[in-house]
């Protein structure tokens, strides 16, 4: 097989299927380093040129008819390059799998380095919302939602600097009209998410906000003591923000950036270009132009509770967002496809992790 360079824009039409002996050809696919709900994502070498890479390796039998999903994932992705957002460097399919080759990002999630107990420095925090508000303003400029942006999907880049990059594009959509789809992550789903009210980018830079929150004091804004859905959601609809003492006693005006970000009303809130403009923002990444480090400081007595509090959570409902979603027809150009009114099912059981979900407390 000889290895195609991936359109500018990807239709499902122009994905020719290939066979696994193809694949065997022309990647040497090696060990696993990060799986999710349908994928396994392994370290891969392209033969061809020696470049070590990353694959994301869809089994099509567990999508269960969502293969519209991967589909807009992959035209999307396609459609999209920027150093803040993970690239797509070719995709095939066999059969039995959808291979999606990307450029290999090698310092893990997020989620897994707030995991380690550590709390963060407000110059390395500033320094990935940067990050983050980079890449959702270049696809939030193009109307693009990513409707599930939170630690897990944030790949980490670099040696000694954090750099981020934006991943698993799986739930993106273009935004043409008022969405209505619930879906999301619970921890960072945005109030307007949960009113029904009809929702657009802004959803994104609200999970920003949680990330922001957690990154300096690692726990998040909005949680319930007895892990009640219905009680979060309240929580995250009311959108009270507290500050609670030690935790934020040092902490500068980045509980000003942290309001702005969580207002409820999306309309109220910061976009991710204003973020960028921010003067907390644009004050600590000053101070950190050479080259800053990660500054993970250990884990005390007052952090090492709080950060047991953030779950891994599946980008959920893992079987109900998806149909909710536009039959597989209205995903063909991924451009064009947008959310419709979604059906008369509760919003909690849209976002509740199924049972088969990993909901590890780190
Ligand atoms: N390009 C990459 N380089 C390195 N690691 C990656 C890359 N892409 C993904 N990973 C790792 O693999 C994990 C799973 O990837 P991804 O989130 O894309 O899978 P998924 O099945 O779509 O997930 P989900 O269940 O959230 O939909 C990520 O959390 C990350 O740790």
């Amino acid at each position: 097989m000889t290895l195609p360079k991936l359109p500018e824009r990807l239709e499902v039409g122009d994905w020719e299927e290939c066979s696994e002996e193809d694949i065997k050809h022309c990647y040497d696919i090696g060990g696993v380093i990060g799986d999710g709900n349908f994928a396994e994502v392994r370290v891969c070498v392209v033969r061809q040129t020696g470049r070590t890479c990353a694959m994301k390796v869809v089994d099509k039998a567990k999508l269960q008819g969502r293969d519209h999903m991967i589909h807009n994932e992959v035209a999307l992705l396609a459609s999209l390059r920027h150093p803040r957002l993970v690239r797509l460097l070719r995709s095939h399919h066999t059969h039995a799998h959808v291979y999606m080759l990307m450029e290999l990002v090698t310092g893990g999630d997020l989620f897994d380095a707030i995991a380690r107990n550590v709390k963060f420095s407000e110059v390395c925090a500033a320094g990935m919302v940067r990050d983050i508000s980079e890449g959702l303003k270049f696809i939030h400029n193009r109307r693009i939602a990513h409707r599930d942006i939170k630690p897990e999907n944030l790949l980490r880049h670099g040696d000694s600097c954090i750099t981020l990059k934006l991943a698993d594009f799986g739930l993106a959509l273009l935004v043409t009209e008022p969405l209505f789809t619930i879906c999301g992550t619970p921890t960072y789903v945005a109030p307007e998410i949960l009113a029904e009210t009809g929702y657009g980018v802004a959803v994104d830079v609200w999970a920003m906000g949680v990330i922001l929150y957690v990154l300096l004091c690692g726990f998040p804004p909005f949680r319930s003591a007895e892990r009640n859905q219905t009680e979060l959601f309240r929580l995250i609809r009311a959108g009270e923000l507290h500050f609670f003492s030690p935790y934020w006693d040092m902490v500068s005006t980045a509980k000003d950036l942290i309001r702005a970000l969580l207002q409820v009303n999306p309309k109220g809130r910061l976009t991710a270009t204003q973020t960028l403009q921010h003067d907390w923002l644009r004050s600590f990444c000053r101070t950190s132009k050479q080259k800053y480090q990660p500054h993970e400081t250990s884990p005390d007595q007052h952090h090492k509770p709080a950060v047991t509090s953030l779950v891994k959570q599946p980008a959920s409902p893992t079987n109900s967002h998806y149909t909710t979603e536009p039959g597989p027809d209205q995903h063909k150009n991924a451009q064009s496809c947008t959310d419709r009114p979604r059906s008369s099912q509760s919003d909690t059981d849209h976002l509740k992790p199924s049972q088969s979900q990993r909901s590890q407390v780190k």
